[in-house]
């Protein structure tokens, strides 16, 4: 082919082997995945250690198989799961629902404990070995950082105290919707020297020094007003409606809230008030709109 979209493999972050869908240009084969809806595009790059955005990931024989390109294949193929999950599950092209590229950038910087989204795109450390490894080997992590890009072009929840936290606790809840495996977060990269901790439980956030109750709202003017701190209490929020109306209902009823009802300075109790009215919508009010209330109740937001 002179050029064209190409499937390639490649091992991720955990060492486990999986198919990519690359694009095959004048002798090199980028991480550059054209086969989405309506030309949606997902492109990986890599900063070596750097912090710009950093160049294409690239390969000569379309087998990313290199222990350095691992974080990329993990990049790459999250993203494009993260992808499907918002169009299949919610209809929602791309996290702009207009098509728009989705960029990730690996190896930044160096023993860089952390993920982000930039406002343009996503960007992974690879932590330092002992905290995190690289942060783009869980799918909980890429799906909460994608989130954060969905969640500036909807609600657009200030990243400051309690609109802070609801930001922050979007981007797990949807961790948790596209990877329903667990409740923890995390867990895939955080301390790979221990086993069956995580950095955040959404079903016990006090198993990790989250509150999951107003009464332990932790006041504070360090990360925001504690945005990953009382995050716990959303999150529990989301936790007891999960197991009281199922997956299906709650991530339909998140979706509207977050796209529809919320807003910038949305607070404890506005989310509340929303989920409540996406429910209503979507369901009446019946034993979900109950539940609903019945959740909030539990972590003392009315
Ligand atoms: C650059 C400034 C900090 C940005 C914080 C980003 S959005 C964030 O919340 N990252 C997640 C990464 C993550 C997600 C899910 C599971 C594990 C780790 C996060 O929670 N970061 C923690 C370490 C933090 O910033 O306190
Ligand atoms: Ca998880
Ligand atoms: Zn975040």
């Amino acid at each position: 082919v002179t050029h064209g979209a190409t499937s390639g493999y490649g091992y991720g972050v955990l060492g486990d082997y999986k198919t990519l869908n690359t694009y095959y240009y004048n002798g090199w084969y980028y991480l550059y995945d054209v086969t989405k809806p309506m030309n949606g595009v997902i492109e990986t790059r890599d900063a070596n250690n750097g912090t710009t955005q950093g160049g294409y990931s690239v390969d000569s024989n379309n087998a990313f198989t290199s222990s350095g390109q691992a974080a990329d294949v993990d990049a790459h193929k999250y993203a494009g799961i993260v992808y499907d999950y918002y169009y299949n599950t919610h209809n929602r092209n791309s996290f702009d629902n207009a098509g728009s590229t989705i960029i990730s950038t690996v190896h930044y910087s160096t023993n860089y404990n952390n993920a982000f989204w930039n406002g343009n795109q996503m960007v992974y450390g690879d932590g330092d070995g002992t905290t995190f490894i690289a942060l783009s080997g869980a799918l909980d992590v890429v799906a909460h950082e994608l989130t954060h890009a969905v969640t500036e072009r909807t609600a657009g929840l200030i990243y400051q105290d309690q609109s802070g936290a609801l930001n922050e606790s979007m981007s797990d809840v949807f961790g948790y919707f596209v990877e329903p495996n667990d409740y923890l977060m995390g867990e895939d990269v955080y301390t790979p020297g221990i086993s069956g901790d995580a950095l955040r439980s959404i079903s016990d956030p006090t198993a990790y020094g989250q509150p999951d109750h107003m009464n332990d709202y932790y006041y504070t003017s360090s990360d925001n007003g504690g945005v990953h701190t009382n995050s716990g209490i959303p999150n529990k929020a989301a936790y007891n409606t999960i197991v009281s109306i199922g997956k299906t209902k709650a991530e339909k009823i998140y979706y509207r809230a977050l796209t529809v009802y919320l807003t910038s300075s949305s607070d404890f109790s506005d989310a509340r008030a929303a989920l409540l009215s996406s429910t209503a919508d979507l369901y009446g009010y019946g034993t979900e709109y109950t539940a609903v209330e019945n959740a909030w109740d539990a972590v003392g937001v009315y």
